[in-house]
């Protein structure tokens, strides 16, 4: 059993408004295209994806970084046409079952793509929908005129589910305007189950549809926040080496590598939001080849790791623990060396000090204590 999806993002989203066709404005740090292709992505009974767009949007399309391994196709004058577009382009090795879902519906859950999946086993077509709650009236020039039973009926959600050689042939008989593909189903005879729809599966439609979806997948962010702390001891030197600057001082710091604490506590939270240990796990200092290391070798090894388990940096924070030397003015360079590692704007590093008004270890001059706050999403 094969099960493809056509997802149809080649509307304009006039109603929606906005600098860009709604389907690529960003919420919850995502695209709404992008999110519509992650909920396929992740369903287990999905087995390849068809995304309709605009010809003007192909390029955008492609730098999608959620559209990697999904089919691209360009779509029609209406929405008709670009579901029949995304079927012809499956047409060459036909999979057993469709589902055709609108772009601009984000907020799809796993459950529902699955039990669409699971209906299309006892019937050629099945689709979810939420029935009429609220009264019903006929209205003309701002005026009530009239009720209507809302016995019967219902509001129509996507994906709607089909047998993709029945559906391809509804979609090639239908000569008329069609609001969805039930619609097309049922002109060509064929029987449609109607699934529990979902308040949430809503259809951005007008401007305000944006805040609730954004709500909505606000909750399905997966942030991870993680902490790292480090103290290095003053020996013989002439300068310390702090978040990647040199800066001159009576003493210099000792330690396996070249010591830079401030480095080494956001390398460690970094790993630690992760949950992939420590710097002494990937570097042990019983190994001699860190033995005076750039501390860069380090922190560049947790953005690759973040990288690599697809986390962004959102950012970092980091606290420099100390009464000498003054770190203020060198500040604004730490922030700028450590950005460029991060490979982030400067805006999401801070790099600030305190002293510990001369208590404890700190206090005292004995050595540097840094910590530090690191934020990764994943993208
Ligand atoms: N020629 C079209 C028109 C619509 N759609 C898709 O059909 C879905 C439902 O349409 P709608 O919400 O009406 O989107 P738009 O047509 O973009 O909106 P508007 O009518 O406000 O311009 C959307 O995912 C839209 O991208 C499509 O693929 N091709
Ligand atoms: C298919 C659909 O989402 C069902 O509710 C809807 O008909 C498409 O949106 P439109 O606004 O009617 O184009």
């Amino acid at each position: 059993m094969r099960t493809a999806a056509i997802i149809v993002a080649a509307g304009r989203g006039v109603r929606a408004g906005g600098p860009l066709p709604k389907q690529w404005q960003t919420i919850a740090g995502r695209s709404v295209a992008g999110w519509t292709l992650r909920a396929f992505e992740n369903a287990p009974d999905i087995d390849e994806i068809v995304l309709v767009v605009h010809e003007d949007d192909m390029t955008r399309a492609r730098s999608l970084p959620e559209a990697e391994g999904v089919m691209l196709v360009v779509g029609g004058a209406d929405r008709a046409a670009s579901v029949r577009a995304g079927l012809e382009a499956l047409a060459p090795t036909p999979p057993d079952r469709v589902l055709i879902h609108d772009v601009a519906r984000p907020c799809v859950r796993q459950t529902l793509i699955a039990e669409v999946c699971r209906a299309l086993k006892s019937a050629p077509g099945a689709a979810p929908a939420l029935a009429v709650s609220d009264a019903l009236w006929t209205g003309t020039e701002g005026f009530v005129t009239g009720a209507q039973s809302r016995d019967g009926l219902f509001r129509a959600q996507t994906p709607q589910g089909f047998h993709y050689v029945a559906i391809r042939d509804a979609h090639a008989a239908r000569k008329t305007p069609a609001a969805d593909d039930v619609e097309i189903a049922r002109a060509a005879g064929l029987q449609v189950a109607i699934l529990p729809g979902s308040d949430d599966n809503l259809k951005i439609t007008t401007p305000g549809d944006f805040v609730r979806a954004e709500k909505l997948l606000a909750g399905q962010m997966d942030i991870r926040l993680g902490n790292g702390f480090d103290v290095h001891r003053f020996g013989a030197g002439d300068h310390v080496t702090l978040c990647g600057v040199q800066v001159p001082h009576d003493r210099g710091l000792l330690g396996h590598s070249d010591a830079d604490v401030g480095m080494h506590a956001v390398t460690d939270a970094i790993y630690g939001a992760l949950a992939m240990g420590d710097i002494g796990r990937h570097f042990p200092p019983s190994d001699e080849q860190w033995k005076g290391a750039d501390s860069a070798i380090f922190l560049r090894h947790a953005v690759h790791l973040a990288g690599e388990h697809g986390f962004a940096i959102a950012n970092v924070d980091c606290t420099l623990i100390c009464e000498r030397p003054k770190i203020g003015p060198h500040a604004p360079t730490m922030q700028t060396a450590m950005a460029d590692l991060l490979r982030i704007e400067a805006s999401r590093v801070s790099v600030k000090a305190t002293t510990s008004e001369q208590l404890g270890f700190t206090g005292r001059e004995e050595g540097i204590a840094a910590l530090a706050t690191a934020t990764l999403v994943k993208t």
